[in-house]
């Protein structure tokens, strides 16, 4: 951050800390309250498998994470941790199982996958009804045609807390840093289905601050840290910091930061999210509303 970036609008007042976890807190207390309709009705808790391929820490992190609060919100985990080589085929033919288990309303896979485990082809296997990581191409497809569909964590919990905020986003406009098929691209048709004007840019755009001084409304998911300085913002702008970055420290330890620099963005934007403590909270509890999602839409055909 440079210091003309932190002071082009010295008189502002400081923007709103955007409270992800708080929000993230209500909405699972939201779905413990469906899990518990759902299991008065069905006879049975909404139920998740959990796969997670090797011992990645932050990816075990936060698949402890999801299965702790899924058990809180009254939603049964079936966890299935397999070795780092595990191959393809095996993978493929578990999912192929869960597909088949009436007991399993969602199946989530913990990305990033093993270098021998094609991505693909393992979103691809899981049956579109129980991919409550909204990833599958018939999901994709369903969104981006403005139909019901099972929605990617992240920008659905962004889009959430915009509309917490806003309320109707009709003509806002959003500018979406970032074009990944798990938080960009989701993300801006959620933002177009929301009736904004949208654009999305990412590292071949030209003037990249320019872009996003002109929204309104600004979701960054680059995953470089503290990218996003004040020079990128438009007064009273709603910033939403989808990176999780870990920067080492000299004295040996580390410490969690965004794409977003917070002090620096805060003196110019209307409303910031801060890391930790907000996308990422809001991408486990919409995991387990698409959960509970999942399993009302497979009981009720
Ligand atoms: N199958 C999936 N894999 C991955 C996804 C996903 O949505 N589906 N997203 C990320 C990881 N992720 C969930 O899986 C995730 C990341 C971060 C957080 C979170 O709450 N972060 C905390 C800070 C945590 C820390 O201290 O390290 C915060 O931001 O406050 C939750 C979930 C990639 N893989």
């Amino acid at each position: 951050m440079t210091d003309q970036a932190s002071n082009i609008y010295p008189e502002a007042a400081p923007a709103e800390r955007i409270d992800g976890k708080a929000f993230a807190t209500a909405l699972r207390a939201d779905v413990a309250e469906g899990s518990a309709r759902f299991r008065a009705q069905a006879g049975r808790q909404p139920g998740l498998a959990v796969i997670l391929v090797g011992d990645d820490p932050a990816s075990q992190v936060y698949v402890k994470t999801k299965m702790r609060q899924a058990a809180d919100a009254g939603i049964t985990s079936f966890p299935h941790l397999l070795p780092g080589n595990t191959n393809q085929d095996e993978l493929l033919q578990l999912i192929a199982l869960l597909n088949g288990d009436d007991q399993v309303d969602g199946i989530l896979v913990q990305l990033p996958l093993p270098a021998q485990i094609e991505e693909k082809a393992v979103i691809e296997a899981i049956d579109p009804a129980k991919d409550v990581d909204g990833f599958h191409p018939v999901n994709v497809g369903r969104l981006s045609t403005g139909q019901s569909a099972l929605v990617p964590c992240t920008p659905l919990g962004c889009l959430l807390l915009l509309q917490d905020r806003l309320g109707d986003l009709s003509g806002k406009k959003a500018v979406v840093v970032g074009r990944s098929n798990i938080v960009g691209k989701p993300m801006g048709q959620l933002l177009l289905n929301a009736h904004c004007t949208v654009t999305t840019v990412h590292s071949r755009s030209q003037d990249l601050a320019a872009e996003c001084r002109s929204a309104d409304i600004l979701v960054v998911a680059v995953g470089r840290a503290e990218m996003i300085d004040a020079s990128y913002i438009k007064p009273g702008a709603i910033v939403l910091d989808v990176g999780i970055n870990r920067i080492a420290l000299e004295d040996g330890q580390s410490r969690l930061t965004g794409d977003v620099d917070f002090d620096a963005v805060s003196t110019v934007a209307g409303a910031v999210t801060p890391v930790p403590g907000g996308i990422g909270p809001m991408t486990v509890a919409c995991l387990l509303r698409n959960t509970l999602s999942a399993a009302q839409a497979r009981t009720a055909h």
